[in-house]
C-alpha cells in the first residue's frame, strides 16, 4: 500500500517538476558533430558523474560519458524509495553463484546482488548513508605501494566534494561549499533514539564518525541529503554541467566492447544505444567506471584479464592480468531483529506531505538510520564492524527486505511473516575488513551477459569468529535500560 501510494505521489511530483522546470539531465545527439574525444568515460554512477563533469570544466576538453540506463526522476529524490528502487530499471540485478558459506534461505542458496543503473548509478538508489572509510583503511592501502592514497592526503577531497551542514561536528574533517550536501537524519524517530541512548548507555560516544576515529562512535547518522532530497552525483555533478557544449551524456549506451591498438592502447569504445551500434575515438583517455562488477566484465571481454579465463571463452588476449580478483563486500548479517509490542501506526500521506513540504520524516532516510562502530578485537584502534538500524522491518519493510534480498518463501513465513504489521527495526551487523574475497568471471564476451559472481562470504574463519563476536556485543542492547523501559524485545524466532 505505501508503494503504490509513493508511486502516485512521485508521478504527480514528477509532472509537477517536469512542469516547472524540465527535464533533468538529458541525452543529446551533438554527437554527430564530434566523432572524437578527449575523454571518453564509461558509467555515469557515483565516480563516473564526477569524473565526466570535473573533466569538462575545461573547455578545452571534449568528453563523452556513456551510461547504460536512463535520467533519475524525482522518485529517486525521495531517500526512502531506494528500499524499492534497487528492484527497478534504476539497478542491475545479478545473482551469485551458488555460495557455500552464506545466502541461505535464498533458492539454490544464491543471493541476489543489485547495483546503480542509470544517471548517478549508485548514489541514485543507495542508502544515501554518509561514512567515509577509516583513516586505517586508506593509510593500509597506502602501505601498499599506492603513494597518494593515504587518509591524510585523500582528506583535502573528501572536503573539497563536501558541503557540510551537520550540526555537530569536527570541524578540520568537514568543510561547505562543495557539490555534495551532508546533513543530520531528519527522521529522528523512537527507534534511532533509542539505539543512540541505548549505545550511550553501554559506553559509546555519540559524535561525528567521520571525523578523527569512528572507533566507539554512534550517531543518529549523516546523509548525503539537501532539505530531505537525495544528493545523486547526477544531481550534484551532472545537472549543473549540463548545458556545457563539451560535455555530451548519451544514455541507454550500454558499451560492449574498449578496442586497443598495436602498440595496446585503448583508443575506441563500441557501444549500442537505441539499436545502433557506434564506436566513438579518444585523443587522450577511456575510463572505465561501470562499478566493481561490470567494470572488470568490459575490460576482460575487451581482452584485459587472466589469460586461462580468457582462453576458455576464446577471447583474444590484450594483456593478461587478474582482473575480477579480491572482490570485497562488506558482507551483513541481518538476524538480530527487535520489536515493540503494539501496532505499527505509519500514515504514508502524512509521511509524504510531511516530505514534500520539510523534507522531514521516514521519506528522508535510505531506511538505515543510526551508525555504530566499534571493534571486536580490543587491540587495534579502527572499527571492523558498522552497526545500522533497518527501519520499518517488520510492516512495510519486511516485505521489502524478502523483495530485495530474494528470502526464500518458506523461510519469510516461518520467521518473519507472524511480525507483518508490528513496529520493529533490525540492527544490521557489517563486517567492514573481510578477509573472505570472492571472484568476478564472465560468462562470454559479450556484456549483455551477466557476469559469473562469487562472493565468497564467510570462507574465511576469522570472518565467522568477527561475525560472532560481533553479535554477542550487538545482544548487549537488549539488556539495555532504553530498551527494557521501551519495552523493545529481540525476536526470538
Ligand atoms: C542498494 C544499495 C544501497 C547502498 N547504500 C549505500 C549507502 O548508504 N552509503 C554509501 O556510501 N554507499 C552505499 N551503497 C554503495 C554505493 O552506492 C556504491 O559503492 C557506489 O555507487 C559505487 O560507485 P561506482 O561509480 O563505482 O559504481 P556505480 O555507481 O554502480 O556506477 C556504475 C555505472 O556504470 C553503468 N554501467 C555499467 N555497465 C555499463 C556498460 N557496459 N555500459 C555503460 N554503462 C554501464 C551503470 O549503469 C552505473 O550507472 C549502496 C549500494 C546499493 C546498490
Amino acid at each position: 500500500q505505501l508503494n503504490y501510494i509513493l508511486g502516485k505521489l512521485g508521478d504527480e511530483l514528477r509532472q509537477l517538476r517536469l512542469s516547472l522546470k524540465g527535464p533533468s539531465v538529458q541525452s543529446t545527439s551533438l554527437d554527430k558533430d564530434i566523432e572524437e574525444y578527449d575523454f571518453i568515460v564509461v558509467g555515469a554512477g557515483s565516480a563516473g558523474a564526477v569524473l565526466a563533469s570535473r573533466l569538462s570544466e575545461n573547455p578545452n576538453h571534449k568528453v563523452l560519458l556513456l551510461e547504460a540506463g536512463t535520467s533519475e526522476t524525482i522518485i529517486n529524490q525521495i531517500p526512502y524509495t531506494g528500499l524499492t528502487l534497487f528492484a527497478s530499471q534504476y539497478a542491475w540485478t545479478y545473482k551469485s553463484t551458488p555460495q557455500a558459506h552464506s545466502c541461505f534461505g535464498r533458492p539454490n542458496n544464491q543471493c541476489y546482488i543489485r547495483t546503480g543503473r542509470g544517471l548517478g548509478g549508485g548514489s541514485a538508489i543507495n542508502g544515501i548513508v554518509y561514512a567515509r572509510g577509516n583513516r586505517a583503511d586508506f593509510d593500509n592501502w597506502a602501505s601498499k605501494g599506492n603513494p597518494g592514497w593515504s587518509y591524510e592526503e585523500i582528506l583535502p577531497y573528501f572536503k573539497k566534494s563536501e558541503n557540510v551542514r551537520l550540526e555537530n561536528y569536527e570541524p578540520y574533517y568537514h568543510q561547505a561549499g562543495g557539490r555534495l550536501t551532508i546533513e543530520d537524519n531528519r527522521d529522528l524517530n523512537i527507534d534511532t533514539k533509542a539505539f543512540v541512548a541505548a549505545a550511550k548507555e553501554l559506553g559509546y560516544n555519540q559524535g561525528d564518525y567521520n571525523g578523527n576515529n569512528s572507533l566507539g562512535v554512534v550517531s543518529h547518522g549523516q546523509f548525503f541529503s539537501k532539505n530531505g532530497r537525495r544528493q545523486s552525483t547526477s544531481r550534484t555533478y551532472l545537472e549543473p554541467a549540463r548545458f556545457r557544449n563539451n560535455l555530451i551524456i548519451k544514455t541507454n549506451s550500454h558499451a560492449l566492447h574498449i578496442l586497443f591498438n598495436s602498440r595496446k592502447k585503448a583508443e575506441s569504445v563500441l557501444y549500442k544505444r537505441e539499436n545502433r551500434y557506434l564506436k566513438a575515438t579518444v585523443k587522450k583517455e577511456i575510463i572505465i567506471s561501470c562499478g566493481a562488477l561490470n567494470t572488470p566484465q568490459l575490460l576482460m571481454v575487451s581482452g584485459i584479464g587472466p589469460e586461462p579465463h580468457l582462453r576458455e571463452l576464446g577471447i583474444p588476449l590484450v594483456e593478461s592480468l587478474k582482473v575480477g580478483y579480491n572482490l570485497m563486500d562488506h558482507f551483513a548479517f541481518i538476524g538480530l531483529n527487535f520489536y515493540y509490542d503494539h501496532n505499527a501506526t505509519q500514515d504514508a500521506i502524512k509521511d509524504g506531505v510531511n516530505w514534500f513540504l520539510h523534507g522531514n520524516g521516514s521519506l528522508s532516510t535510505g531506511g538505515l538510520s543510526g551508525l555504530l562502530y566499534f571493534s571486536t578485537n580490543n587491540n587495534v584502534n579502527y572499527p571492523n564492524i558498522e552497526l545500522a538500524l533497518i527501519l520499518t522491518t517488520f510492516n512495510t519493510g519486511g516485505k521489502l527486505l524478502k523483495l530485495a534480498t530474494n528470502l526464500d518463501e518458506t523461510i519469510y513465513d516461518s520467521v518473519w511473516k507472524q511480525h507483518e504489521g508490528k513496529t520493529g527495526f533490525t540492527i544490521l551487523i557489517g563486517l567492514l575488513i573481510p578477509k573472505s574475497v570472492g571472484r568476478v568471471k564472465i560468462r562470454s564476451n559479450s556484456t549483455f551477459a551477466p557476469p559469473i559472481i562469487d562472493l565468497n562470504y564467510l570462507s574465511e574463519e576469522e570472518d565467522v569468529d568477527t561475525l560472532i563476536k560481533a553479535i554477542r556485543k550487538t545482544l548487549e542492547f537488549s539488556r539495555s535500560e532504553t530498551f527494557k523501559r521501551l519495552n523493545i524485545k529481540l525476536r526470538e524466532s
